[in-house]
């Protein structure tokens, strides 16, 4: 069916509609630092990456100052295969060993980095790619996991190898790179005090981050609608004492216990709210910034 000149009409006053109606959300968050952790598996799909690069460009467009910090675990993992490395996990993190930190350094900080910038930039804005080893950005030091035995009850320590935590943000490169205009694109990967490289969980990096630029907002983009209850429903806000309960409750498990857990620290560190949302609705951020329907879990500092 052809369009007349009343649909186009229509059409057009719709548009105008919603732009008009995100006006107070725009308000509310010119000027404000916004830390997205955007996830390797949504990086491998065509419309949803390409919806995420032009809600960056949209957000740097309105005077949001957006800061990307990525993932790429199924990209490492693909790596590992090709080079006929298995890679195991403890608590979601995989454990890294020399090898394996040189190749997850080159998947990381260069081809998904690269692409991560890419997006952005073809969406019409300008995306510089770092990684945490940077300017300084990220000093790490080597993360350790404790295990007790269910039987015994003796506690054993678990090595993880070149697996390491922020032990120091120095955000001033951040703050250079948005001075003249520009959008981070930040690969997890630290310096240790030795100079060993250390592989960063993507949501640890994020975490830590929102928190030394004091973030409005720090949205972490994942699989799912957001915390879910007992019954599978959205938990549209959650204090440190539920998060803490619904642990212990056997609620909240797997990737997302370390994923809640870093939200609750870096609102303790400063970012101001933090949310768990999905990364598989076409621009979530969008949705989650500038509309009522605002989705996923909150998680607000005090
Ligand atoms: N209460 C819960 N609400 C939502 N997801 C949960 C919950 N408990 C466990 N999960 C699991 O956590 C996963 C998200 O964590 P993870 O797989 O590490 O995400 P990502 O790869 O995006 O970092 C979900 O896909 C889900 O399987
Ligand atoms: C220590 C550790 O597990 N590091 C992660 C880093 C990448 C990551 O976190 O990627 P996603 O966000 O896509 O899962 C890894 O090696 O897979």
């Amino acid at each position: 069916m052809t369009e007349t000149p009343q649909d186009i009409r229509e059409d057009g006053q719709r548009q105008a509609a919603i732009l008009a109606s995100a006006l107070p959300y725009l308000r509310r968050y010119a000027g404000d630092t916004i830390v997205v952790k955007y996830g390797g598996h949504a990086m491998g799909v065509d419309h949803l990456s390409n919806a995420f690069g032009h809600d960056i460009a949209l957000l740097k467009l309105v005077g949001v100052n957006p800061i990307i910090v990525h993932g790429g675990g199924p990209q490492i993992s693909a790596m590992l295969e090709r080079l006929q490395l298995r890679s195991t996990f403890i608590d979601g993190l995989r454990v890294t060993d020399a090898a394996m930190v040189e190749i997850i350094e080159m998947v990381l900080s260069g081809s998904v980095n690269k692409q991560v910038a890419d997006l952005i930039n073809r969406a019409g804005a300008l995306a510089v790619g770092i990684s945490g080893k940077d300017g300084g950005l990220i000093r790490a030091r080597k993360l350790t996991r404790t295990v007790r035995d269910e039987d015994s009850l003796i506690e054993r320590e678990l090595d993880l190898g070149f697996v390491g935590e922020p032990s120091k943000i120095d955000p001033r490169v951040l703050y250079s790179l948005l001075g003249s205009g520009l959008i981070p694109v930040i690969a997890p990967v630290g310096v240790g005090d030795q100079g060993e490289t250390f592989n960063i969980n993507a949501d640890t990096a994020a975490g830590a981050i929102s928190g030394a630029v004091n973030a409005s907002r720090l949205l972490m983009l994942t699989d799912v609608p957001g915390v879910l209850d007992e019954n599978g429903k959205l938990i549209p806000e959650l204090t440190a004492e539920d998060a803490q309960r619904r642990i212990e409750a056997g609620q909240i498990t797997g990737g997302m216990i370390p994923k809640v857990e870093t939200c609750l620290k870096a609102v303790r560190e400063g970012a101001k709210a933090a949310v768990i949302l999905d990364g598989r609705v076409p621009h979530a951020c969008l949705l989650e910034l500038f509309t009522k329907s605002g989705s996923g879990t909150l998680i607000r500092g005090t």
